[in-house]
Order: structure tokens, then C-alpha cells, then sequence
């Protein structure tokens, strides 16, 4: 049963301003920190000093503690009342609502400014998948981000309900059916705005691993079976997996080879009588492959490099990798030991397996930047509201020159990353599969290494501003901790930062007119 909570001014608290008779006043509210001085993680001696008991600690509290410690039951429960007459003003963002903080939310859903590209529907969509993100979501993705399992089946089952799961693969046929969002728009209404509104509300609770532990091993897996599965598996397998029972992995990568998928060294030959494949070989860093029941793999053949669906079973074994970021991700390393797959099981023609990979990493690399904007973005948040509560020197930190220009360097990279991210959106919208392959390579290469780079100067630049609190698991700077820690994982996830680079420039190299000379 929630207490009483008492009236009083602010003469009657300053009376309470001794060791066995201790209050303090955070934003309006009043506290009795009697007993739990000698448990508080600070220490006891904080509250004595003549300024803090009995007296107003807001701006003390603030400059040592996140919001969220006062909205954890045990530390709630301190407030014995309330100022008389004022009321508490702070809140650590409402759920469902955008940040008031300037640069906290893209422009183009920003109160009083315009876009070209984003409509009621698409803003619509953002407040529903905001709820979605903020009550459902970020709760199991901190907790599941702290204790390393995967993210809850109940909550992949709310996404897959609300079609979150079919939304992430884009708009299309996948989606007819469905009710997005609890019908907040229909199936035919969702376009590449709504995909990145979505990617992007996805990634705020700033938990990496949770967030690649989503099902984003069959964002990247599910499209070679949706585009060149045949009919029998494809309509089991992606209704099995958009439905949340089923979960997929991309199994490209290597020990031996990464970003140089001809390097591969996974071998599928064929039994005598040519029904089935038997697959060989080992796969390094598959996202959500500790829990797969499917895997998209990479195999060589006689014909060359060909993409096989393989169901987890006899042969098939999978372990856990420790990286920099949480074990939600379900990262792994398989082996394949005479694994025997039906050969209708390939994924296009034989030989064909380098267009099969390729012609899904536009989408896989545009998904990444969506979350690499986004994630820039909600660092520039943290370090805005840190640097106005934080003293230093006698004076709020952001009355430093060199931590503004710090800022404005942040800012600066958020914003040229969302823009060039939503015009490149705008052409994914109004191009066929083919246009994209042929005129977008180049550029999503090249966008996706802008954001990388970008994101690993905000990454250090934020520890900077946060100190020590930056490379502090908890506390203050908890986030800018975690951000740094996982940022390069979108740098090398979805083609290496400088190979990216370097496909940007050789694909320009090859669209270069003969007739052009200085
Ligand atoms: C109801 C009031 C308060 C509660 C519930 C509270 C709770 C906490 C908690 C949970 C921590 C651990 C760190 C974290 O999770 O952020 C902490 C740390 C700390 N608190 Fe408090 N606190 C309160 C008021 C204060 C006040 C008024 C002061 C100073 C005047 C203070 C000074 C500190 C310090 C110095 C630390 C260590 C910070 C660090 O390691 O960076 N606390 N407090």
C-alpha cells in the first residue's frame, strides 16, 4: 500500500538537518535519508554538510546520480512528502514521448519543423513504435543486456504480434495480413520511412548486444530465402520465423574469411544419387547462432560459392563467443560435420551464391546505418543533459569552450548522418530492386563508413565530456560507457569500415564517363 505523502515548507525540512534526524529536498520532494544514509553507495557523510541536510540537494543530486535512481522502488519509497505549493518538475523522459532536448529526435519528427520525406503516417507510426520500444521493450533490454541471456520469448512474441518482426525485413508481400502496430497503419501503407522510423525507435535503449539479439540474424538470413527460396520453404520457414516460433542466422563469415566471402572454406558436396548436400566446415561471429533453428549458409561447391538452408541437427553444433558486447546477441561459432541437407534446400542456382549474399547486403548495411544514426544521436542526448547538470570549476560544464566545440562536432556528424541516411532512404523508395543494386552500392558503402567513423569520434569525444563516469559500467555514464565499448561493432558487422569505403570509390571509379578530363 502506497503511504501518505505529507504538505510541508520548506522551513519545517530545514528543522530535520541532523545526523539521527535526517531530510532532503530533490526536485520538490521531500526525503528521509535518516536510515538509509548508512546504505547509501555514496557514503553517509554527502548528506551532512549544512548545505545538503535539511536544505534543497537537487542540483548536488543531479550531478551525481541518473533520474532512474529514484524511480527504483527502494530508493521511492525514501520520499516522505512534498514542498508546499511547488511541484517536481524533472522526469526522465515519459514513455511513448519525444525528448523535448534539442538534436535529441531527427528533425523531420521534430514539433515545428518540416521534412520532405516524413507524413502523418510515418509520425503516426514513430509515437506507437516509441510506446512499443519505451514499455515493452527497454525494461527486458536492460535486464537481458546485465544478465547476458537472450531477449525474452515473450517479448520476440509482442513483436512478432504487433508485425515488428515482418516490418523489419521492409515492405512487401510478407506484411499483407498482418496488423503493424496494433493496425496503427496498414500493411500497404508501410514504405522505407516507416522501416527506418522502426530501425531507429529499435535502438534506443542503447543495449547493442540485446538489440542484435532481436532476430536481426534473420533480418540479414530470411531475405536469400524470401527472394530465392523455393515456394515449400519459403512460405514454412518465413511464416515460422516472422511468427517469432523460429529463429535464423546468417552463417557467412569465417575464421578464415570476413569481408572476403570468396575465401570461404565450408564445404556442401553432393551425394551420389544427387538429393542431398553433405556440408562441412566451421562459421565464426553468427548473430542469435547460439539459439538458431536455421542457418543461411555460404558453402563452396564444384560450381563455386552457393548459399544452403540448414536446420539445426545431427552434425550441427554451436557455441558461444565472448565479444565486447552482451551474450543476448547470441554470438557463435558453429561447426558442420557431415551435415546432410535436401538439395532443394539451395538458395539460387548453384554457383550463384556471391550474388545471393551480395544482393542482400544493401538492405543489411542500410539497416546498420539507421541504428549507427540513431545511436550517435541519443549520445549527443546524454552528453547535452550531462553538460547542463554538471558543475565543474565552480560553473556548468558546458560553459567551457572546448566542451562545446566538442558538442557542436557531435551534433554536426549526427545531423549530416541522418540526412544523407534519409535521401539515400528516399531513392531506396523510388528504386527497383536492380537500380538500388546497380546505383546504391556505392553509396551505402560509403555511408555506412561516414557513420562508423563518425560514431567512433562521438564515442571518445563522450568520454571525454563524462570523464571517468565514461568508462564507468554504472551510474552517470552508464551509456556513454556501453556506447564506446560496442561502437565498433558496427564498424566491421556488414563489410569492414575501410572496405566499405573502398567500395564507395571503386564503384565511382567504374561509373566514370571516358570522355571526362580536366
Ligand atoms: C534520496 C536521495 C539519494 C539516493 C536514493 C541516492 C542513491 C544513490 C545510489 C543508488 C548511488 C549509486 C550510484 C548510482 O546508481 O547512480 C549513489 C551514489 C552516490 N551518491 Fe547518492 N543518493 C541520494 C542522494 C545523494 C546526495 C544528496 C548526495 C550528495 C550530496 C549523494 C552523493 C552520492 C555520491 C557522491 C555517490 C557516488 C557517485 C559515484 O560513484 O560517481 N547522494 N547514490
Amino acid at each position: 500500500m502506497s503511504k501518505e505523502l505529507r504538505t510541508l515548507t520548506r522551513e519545517e525540512v530545514a528543522l530535520h538537518n541532523k545526523e539521527d534526524d535526517l531530510w532532503i529536498i530533490v526536485d520538490a520532494k521531500v526525503y528521509d535519508v535518516t536510515k538509509f544514509k548508512n546504505l547509501h553507495p555514496g557514503g553517509a557523510s554527502v548528506f551532512l554538510p549544512e548545505d545538503i541536510a535539511g536544505q534543497d540537494a537537487t542540483e548536488a543530486f543531479y550531478g551525481l546520480h541518473r533520474h532512474e535512481v529514484l524511480l527504483k522502488p527502494q530508493y521511492k519509497r525514501l520520499q516522505i512528502g512534498i514542498i508546499q505549493g511547488e511541484k517536481s518538475v524533472i522526469h526522465g523522459g515519459i514513455p511513448g514521448e519525444l525528448s523535448q532536448v534539442p538534436y535529441a529526435e531527427p528533425l523531420g519528427i521534430t514539433e515545428g519543423y518540416h521534412s520532405p520525406y516524413y507524413t502523418e503516417s510515418h509520425r503516426r507510426f514513430q509515437r506507437a513504435a516509441r510506446k512499443f520500444v519505451d514499455e515493452i521493450l527497454a525494461p527486458d533490454a536492460m535486464a537481458r543486456e546485465e544478465d547476458g541471456k537472450r531477449p525474452s520469448l515473450s517479448v520476440i512474441q509482442q513483436m512478432a504480434d504487433n508485425g515488428i518482426l515482418a516490418m523489419t525485413m521492409g515492405p512487401g508481400k510478407h506484411l499483407k495480413g498482418r496488423s503493424l502496430l496494433g493496425g496503427v497503419i496498414k500493411p500497404e501503407e508501410f514504405d522505407r520511412f516507416h522501416e527506418l522510423v522502426l530501425a531507429q525507435e529499435l535502438c534506443r535503449p542503447n543495449c547493442r548486444g540485446y538489440r542484435d539479439g532481436q532476430n536481426s540474424g534473420a533480418t540479414i538470413g530470411l531475405p536469400p530465402i524470401i527472394h530465392f527460396g523455393r515456394p515449400e520453404i519459403r512460405e514454412r520457414i518465413v511464416e515460422e520465423v516472422l511468427s517469432g516460433k523460429k529463429f535464423l542466422s546468417l552463417a557467412i563469415s569465417e575464421a578464415f574469411a570476413g569481408s572476403d566471402v570468396s575465401g570461404l572454406r565450408t564445404t556442401a558436396t553432393k551425394t551420389p544419387d544427387g538429393k542431398h548436400w553433405i556440408i562441412n566446415g566451421t562459421k565464426k561471429w553468427i548473430t542469435n547462432g547460439t539459439f538458431s533453428d536455421y542457418f543461411t549458409v555460404g558453402c563452396k561447391t564444384d560450381k563455386g560459392l552457393t548459399v544452403i538452408l540448414v536446420e539445426r541437427g545431427e552434425g550441427v553444433e554451436t557455441k558461444a563467443i565472448k565479444t565486447s558486447y552482451s551474450s543476448a546477441a547470441g554470438t557463435a561459432y558453429i561447426t558442420f560435420e557431415n551435415v546432410k541437407v535436401p538439395i532443394e534446400n539451395t538458395l539460387g542456382p548453384e554457383g550463384n551464391g556471391v550474388f545471393v549474399i551480395l544482393s542482400n547486403f544493401n538492405h543489411e548495411r542500410w539497416a546498420m546505418c539507421c541504428g549507427g544514426a540513431r545511436n550517435m544521436r541519443f549520445i549527443v542526448e546524454e552528453c547535452l543533459k550531462w553538460v547542463n547538470q554538471r558543475k565543474a570549476f565552480g560553473k556548468p560544464l558546458h560553459s567551457q569552450a572546448v566542451i562545446r566545440a566538442k558538442l557542436a562536432d557531435m551534433i554536426s556528424k549526427t545531423e549530416a548522418a541522418q540526412h544523407w541516411l534519409e535521401n539515400i532512404t528516399y531513392q531506396m523508395q523510388h528504386m527497383d530492386y536492380k537500380q538500388q543494386a546497380q546505383l546504391l552500392a556505392g553509396p551505402i558503402g560509403l555511408l555506412k563508413m561516414y557513420i562508423t567513423r563518425s560514431a567512433q569520434d562521438i564515442a571518445r569525444d563522450a568520454v571525454q565530456i563524462f570523464g571517468g563516469r565514461g568508462i564507468t559500467k554504472t551510474g552517470m555514464g552508464k551509456h556513454i560507457e556501453h556506447y564506446h565499448r560496442t561502437v565498433p561493432f558496427d564498424a566491421i558487422l556488414g563489410g569492414a569500415e575501410d572496405v566499405l569505403g573502398d567500395l564507395g570509390v571503386r564503384q565511382a571509379i567504374k561509373a566514370m564517363p571516358k570522355n571526362a578530363k580536366l
